[in-house]
């Protein structure tokens, strides 16, 4: 094979340097431009766009120092490196996680090591998409404002805590009686764990993401924080205008339409649950527990 690219190289290519190639170093090429890809898909969809901004600026900066020799600046610049670095894991620690999280979320590493291998194959049924998109819809039309949280596969317990425990099957009756107004558990966010509402009223983080638009209130801004530190899909319902958005990975997508959320919790409902989570907690419906009328 490396013989035969030599080969086609050297009898088409004639005059150009090639180094040789080993099948190794092809290999090594392709795992270093996907990791690049997504540590440049990482920093856009992060506020480290923000910092690579500012780092830009601040590079140009000391190349004119060094340019017309401004030793002072040269002096602090080589100083405050390793300060900078220090606070950059600091201030980017909850990105950091979440990105090292995700590391441990690929299909290629649970493929190569089978961690979890008595893994459910469905995440939530269809009666729970049903359920999710009818009352954000109903909700939408009468403006009643909710906020919720589909967990995948990083449990959310530190969450759930913030809020009033429930257990519930998730149906479209159900959801619109937690976010009416002047009701005990219509404030703060309800969070989804496979088929049922395990938690009411919890408070999510905001997020502090400057690009996102002024006139979002709190209940987006925690949405998108939610989806920021965490692989959930968020699923809001303006009070305001009544519109429907979703929240994932830090990205907001304002005005969905029906098809397109029932299409972006179906993408999430055929990821598998984690074992652990089977043991410890059930999250399907129990034998006595009929579907709900739709
Ligand atoms: N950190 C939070 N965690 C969970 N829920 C929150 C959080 N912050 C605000 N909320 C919810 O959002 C509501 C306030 O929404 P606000 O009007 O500020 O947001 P908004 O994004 O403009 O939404 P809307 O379009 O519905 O008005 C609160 O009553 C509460 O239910």
């Amino acid at each position: 094979m490396e013989q035969r690219i030599t080969q086609f190289l050297t009898k088409y290519v004639k005059g150009w340097y090639f180094p040789e190639m080993r099948i190794t170093d092809v290999v090594e090429i392709i795992i270093i431009t996907f990791l690049v890809y997504q540590i440049v898909v990482w920093i856009k969809n992060t506020k480290a766009w923000m910092l690579l901004k500012g780092i830009t600026v601040l590079s140009i900066f000391i190349l004119l120092a060094f340019i017309f020799q401004m030793h002072t600046i040269l002096w602090l610049a080589e100083n405050a490196v390793t300060v900078m670095a220090t606070a950059a894991v600091v201030v980017f620690q909850p990105e950091l996680r979440r990105a090292l999280e995700k590391l441990g979320e690929k299909k290629f590493l649970t493929s190569v090591v089978p961690f979890d291998m008595n893994r459910e194959s469905v995440r939530f049924g269809d009666e729970t998409i049903e359920g999710i998109v009818s009352a954000s819809f109903s909700m939408g039309k009468v403006k009643t404002g909710a906020l919720i949280v589909v967990e995948q596969a990083i449990k959310l317990t530190e969450y759930e805590s913030t809020g009033i425990k429930l257990d519930c099957i998730v149906s479209k009756q159900v959801l619109i009686n937690i976010f009416e107004h002047n009701t005990p558990l219509h404030d703060g966010a309800i969070i989804v764990r496979g088929d049922r509402i395990v938690s009411a009223t919890c408070y999510l983080p905001l997020s502090d993401n400057m690009g996102l638009s002024k006139d979002l209130g709190t209940r987006h801004r925690a949405a998108v924080g939610m989806s920021e530190v965490s692989d959930a899909l968020i699923v809001v319902v303006s009070e305001e205008t009544g519109q429907v958005s979703v929240a994932q990975g830090g990205q907001l997508t304002r005005g969905v339409d029906k098809e397109e959320l029932w299409k972006r919790l179906e993408h999430i409902q055929n990821k598998k649950a984690d074992s652990a989570g089977i043991l410890t907690r059930w999250k399907g419906r129990l034998m006595n527990e009929k579907k709900s009328d739709k």
